[in-house]
Parts: C-alpha cells; sequence; structure tokens
C-alpha cells in the first residue's frame, strides 16, 4: 500500500459524515490517511444536523406529553420549559460527539488538519497555515451548506446552522422553505410555544412524500397551530427599532417576526476549493459528477456525500464513504452503493416516513396499482383525547402483489418504518405481510393487517 511519491495515500476534504466513515475504513485497510476539517469533525449531521434536531424534536415533544398525561391520571405542577437549559445540553453532547469523532480517526491513525483545505495541484493539497502535501487519492467530502435566497435584507434571516444556538426563543417566526428542514423546526419551534408561519414558495409541502401522507401532516400541523402560506416570497427583511423585523412577503402587508429563518435547500461545498484547477466536472448546482463508485472525471479525485446531490442523507453519505474505502483501498470487488428504495423521515410532529414509490409514482410507471391503508386514531391519542389520526398506506405492484411503496404519519413512523423498509428492498409481496402473524397491541400491526 505504501506509496512513497505522496505524503499520504488518500487526503480527505471534509470531515462529516461520508468523510469519517471512507477515512477511517481507508485507514483500516492499510492506507496512510489525513483528513481536513475546517469547522468541526463530526460535519452536519453530528455538529448541526440530525443529532442535535433529533434531541429538540424529542424535547420538543414534552409538550404534547405534559398534555397527554392527565388523561392518564397524571398532575404536573408548575410545569415550565427553559429554552436554554435544553440547547446548551444538546450542545453539551454535540462537544462529546465531536470528541468520540475525534478519537475514532486518531486511534485509526488518520491525521487530522484542524484547517480549511483546497486542491492546489493534481495530487496537491494546500491548507489554509500555508502547509502544502500530497496525496495519491484525493476524497472530496465537504457536504452542502444552507441556501439563502436573494432578497433585500437576507442577512438577518438565520438558517438551520443558527436555530441550535438561538439565545432566547423567538415569540414570532417566520421559516421559509417546505422541505425537511422547514417540517420539523416549525414543529419544534411550534411544540415550545412560539408563533410559527411557515411561507412556501410553491404550492406543495414534501413534495418526494406521498399527497395522502403530506396532506395528513399539513391538517395537524394547522391543527396544533402552525400558520401556512403558500405560493409566496419574501420582498424584504428590515431591522425594527424595538427588536425584531419587519417582513414583506408577496401576498400581504408588512408584518413583525422575532425571526426568520430560510430552510430552502443546501449548496454543495465546491466554491474556493480548486475543483475547476484539477478539471473535476460539476453539474448545474455545483454538485461534483461522479460515477457509481463516487470518482469524478478525473482518475484519482472521487467525492462522496451531500457534495455530490445525489441523496443527502447521513446513512447514504456513509455507505458511499465506505464503498469509496472498500473499493480503492480494500481487496474484493468494487462495491457501488444502491441508492434505490432509500428509507427517509421527517422529524415532524407527528413523523413521517417513507420508502419506495408514492402512490402517484406508481400510478405513473407501473401497469396496474393496488392501494391499502389504513387510516387509526393510535390507542394513546384517543385516551388522551388528542384528536390526531395516523395513516399508513401500502402501494403494491397489481401485477404481482410486490409492494414498491410504504408510506405513514404516525408517532414512532421512523422507528416503524426501519423493519419495513428492509421487506420492500428485499421484494416481499402483500402476501407475505398478510402471512405475518400482528404483535397486539401496537401501531405496527396495522402493517400487517392492512385491506
Ligand atoms: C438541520 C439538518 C437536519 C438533518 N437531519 C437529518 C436526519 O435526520 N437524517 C439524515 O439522514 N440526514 C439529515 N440531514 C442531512 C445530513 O446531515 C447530511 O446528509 C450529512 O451530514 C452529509 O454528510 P457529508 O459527509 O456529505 O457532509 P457534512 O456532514 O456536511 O461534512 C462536510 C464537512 O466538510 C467540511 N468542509 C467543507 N469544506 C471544507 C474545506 N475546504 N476544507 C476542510 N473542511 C471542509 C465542513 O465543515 C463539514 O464538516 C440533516 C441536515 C440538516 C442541515
Ligand atoms: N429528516 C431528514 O432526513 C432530514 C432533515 C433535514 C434535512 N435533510 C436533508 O437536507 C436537505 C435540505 O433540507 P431543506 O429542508 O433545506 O430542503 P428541501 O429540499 O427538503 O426543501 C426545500 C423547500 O424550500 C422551498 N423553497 C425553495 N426556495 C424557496 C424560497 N425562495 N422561498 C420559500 N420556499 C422556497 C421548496 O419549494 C422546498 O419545499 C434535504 O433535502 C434532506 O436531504 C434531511
Amino acid at each position: 500500500m505504501a506509496d512513497d511519491q505522496y505524503d499520504y495515500d488518500l487526503f480527505t476534504i471534509g470531515a462529516g459524515s461520508g468523510g469519517v466513515r471512507a477515512s477511517r475504513v481507508a485507514a483500516a485497510h492499510g492506507a496512510r490517511v489525513a483528513i481536513a476539517e475546517e469547522h468541526r469533525v463530526g460535519g452536519t449531521c453530528v455538529i448541526r444536523g440530525c443529532v442535535p434536531k433529533k434531541m429538540l424534536v424529542y424535547g420538543a415533544h414534552f409538550a404534547e406529553d405534559l398534555e397527554d398525561c392527565k388523561r392518564f391520571g397524571w398532575e404536573v405542577e408548575g410545569k415550565r420549559f427553559d429554552w436554554r437549559t435544553l440547547r446548551d445540553n444538546v450542545l453539551d453532547d454535540v462537544d462529546r460527539l465531536n470528541a468520540a469523532y475525534t478519537d475514532t480517526l486518531e486511534s485509526h491513525d488518520v491525521t487530522i488538519f484542524h484547517e480549511r483545505a483546497e486542491l492546489t495541484g493534481a495530487h496537491e493539497i494546500t491548507l489554509a497555515g500555508g502547509r502544502t502535501v500530497t496525496a495519491r487519492t484525493i476524497l472530496i467530502a465537504t457536504g452542502a451548506r444552507p441556501r439563502m435566497p436573494v432578497c433585500e435584507g437576507v442577512e438577518h434571516a438565520i438558517s438551520s446552522n443558527e436555530a441550535f444556538h438561538l439565545d432566547e426563543l423567538p415569540k414570532k417566526i417566520i421559516i421559509a422553505g417546505g422541505g425537511y428542514i422547514a417540517n420539523e423546526f416549525a414543529g419544534i419551534f411550534n411544540e415550545f410555544g412560539c408563533e410559527v408561519h411557515i411561507v412556501n414558495r410553491g404550492s406543495t409541502l414534501l413534495r418526494h412524500y406521498d399527497e395522502g401522507v403530506r396532506d395528513r401532516l399539513l391538517q395537524i400541523s394547522i391543527m396544533k397551530g402552525i400558520q401556512f402560506r403558500f405560493n409566496t416570497t419574501f420582498e424584504y427583511i428590515k431591522p425594527c427599532d424595538e427588536g425584531g423585523y419587519f417582513v414583506k412577503l408577496s401576498d400581504c402587508e408588512e408584518e413583525r417576526a422575532d425571526c426568520v429563518m430560510f430552510a430552502v435547500g443546501r449548496i454543495p461545498n465546491t466554491e474556493g476549493l480548486g475543483l475547476d484547477r484539477a478539471g473535476v466536472e460539476l453539474g448545474a448546482n455545483g454538485e461534483v459528477m461522479v460515477d457509481r463508485f463516487s470518482k469524478t472525471n478525473v482518475d484519482h479525485i472521487y467525492a462522496v456525500g451531500d457534495v455530490t446531490d445525489r441523496v443527502q442523507l447521513t446513512p447514504v453519505a456513509i455507505r458511499e464513504g465506505q464503498a469509496f474505502a472498500d473499493t480503492v483501498f480494500g481487496n474484493g470487488d468494487p462495491v457501488a452503493v444502491d441508492h434505490a428504495c432509500v428509507p427517509s423521515a421527517v422529524f415532524s410532529h407527528p413523523p413521517i416516513a417513507a420508502v419506495g414509490m408514492t402512490e402517484g409514482e406508481a400510478k405513473n410507471t407501473l401497469g396496474s396499482v393496488k392501494v391499502y391503508q389504513s387510516d387509526f386514531r393510535p390507542m394513546k391519542n384517543v385516551l388522551a383525547g388528542r384528536d390526531e389520526r395516523s395513516l399508513m398506506k401500502m402501494i403494491c405492484d397489481g401485477e404481482n402483489d410486490r409492494i414498491v411503496g410504504i408510506h405513514m404519519i404516525a408517532p414512532d413512523a421512523p422507528e416503524m418504518m426501519q423493519a419495513a423498509a428492509i421487506a420492500v428492498k428485499a421484494g416481499l409481496t402483500k402476501a407475505d405481510f398478510d402471512a405475518t402473524v400482528a404483535i397486539h397491541p401496537t401501531m405496527a400491526e396495522e402493517l400487517v393487517l392492512m385491506r
């Protein structure tokens, strides 16, 4: 493996989900590996994404539990929510994870440069401090950053990055977007008692999800007090002397808000990386173009994760990193990641989870389609007096009964979906589900009882 012509066998730029996995696996295969990280080891998922977000979701959900518990006989006197306590505890855990990821790299003898890196030659990388190193193979794993649209006063708005660090909760927040981040943070802030407005440029929330499921989320979110504006754009955001901002939207008078947050997609981090000099081909959104082995058009340069804009999810970035390291540094056959049938979840209140084709996609793709569904009020909601129904849908190929998609909105939907996704990925049929005995009483039993 040792190739003394270069300082390292592998140099990874970006220590997020994809870069860390690729680096430690390549090192375990015997490669001499270095990684550069300009911010904090762990990347988006650990530092300012999935993990702290999920902790806020847990924190937020207590608002409902504390309400619902009364009907279960519990009385909680003097309940009060303190944002700073939750925020600081979450940020402490982020510090712990940052240290754990750093330890993992160090224990695999991966050299970490805590600074920005860019390509300055075919095999040459220059670090922000001025040091230059060389590597036989280079991996671009620089992730993506929030897209901030062109709008007067956009500099006064926050993105999800800042949402984890707020000093105070806003009394009123306007969130632009209708995707994952907008819906997840709308749920979080709403449960904490903030007045939440979602402003979407288009007419659809979460457009890649099944229509029935997204309509149910919209209905429940409205019932919980979240306000929605569709087909609306931002004209300006201006600071207000008394604090907060004046916000002018395309379809109404100027209004005041304490915080404006943009959650309108993420842009691959490819600017200023020297990729043009290296001749690496980029796509229309600045994403690195790669083949199924994550190789760019330049033989020794690879890219994994959000920077390639294939599927912007942590488990996908991790798989791409693993497959890259096994392919380039392992002894087995090349490994390509299968991007079909990737399950996903939106950690809204309640959460959504899905795998495979939506009903609409199946109808547009397959000859005949059978749809089974279960629309029910979970037992806990019935006793709690919470008027919130869950929905599960199973989409089958009418020709052969094979399940091509499962979609749900229900408490713990992501937990149920992980197991159900195995069956869909394995190509099981509705009859296989029917043949499985239910676990009673659960919500998941609906999966094997659908008509
Ligand atoms: C708020 C939020 C919530 C999310 N929730 C989920 C979720 O619940 N589930 C899920 O699966 N996904 C979720 N995601 C998406 C997930 O975080 C990403 O898909 C994943 O982190 C991508 O990993 P990556 O390795 O490609 O990039 P990243 O984790 O972004 O890592 C890239 C790293 O590269 C560094 N870097 C960039 N340029 C340079 C340079 N020139 N030199 C040195 N370092 C550099 C960056 O600082 C960063 O640390 C969420 C994202 C956000 C923003
Ligand atoms: N639970 C999860 O797995 C999770 C959570 C958060 C983020 N992520 C990942 O991060 C990515 C980015 O998330 P996101 O929510 O920023 O993007 P997104 O692609 O999910 O949604 C963007 C939304 O913004 C709307 N929009 C675009 N421009 C707009 C504008 N100028 N004004 C108002 N609305 C506008 C779009 O119509 C769309 O609804 C996701 O695609 C996902 O891959 C995943």
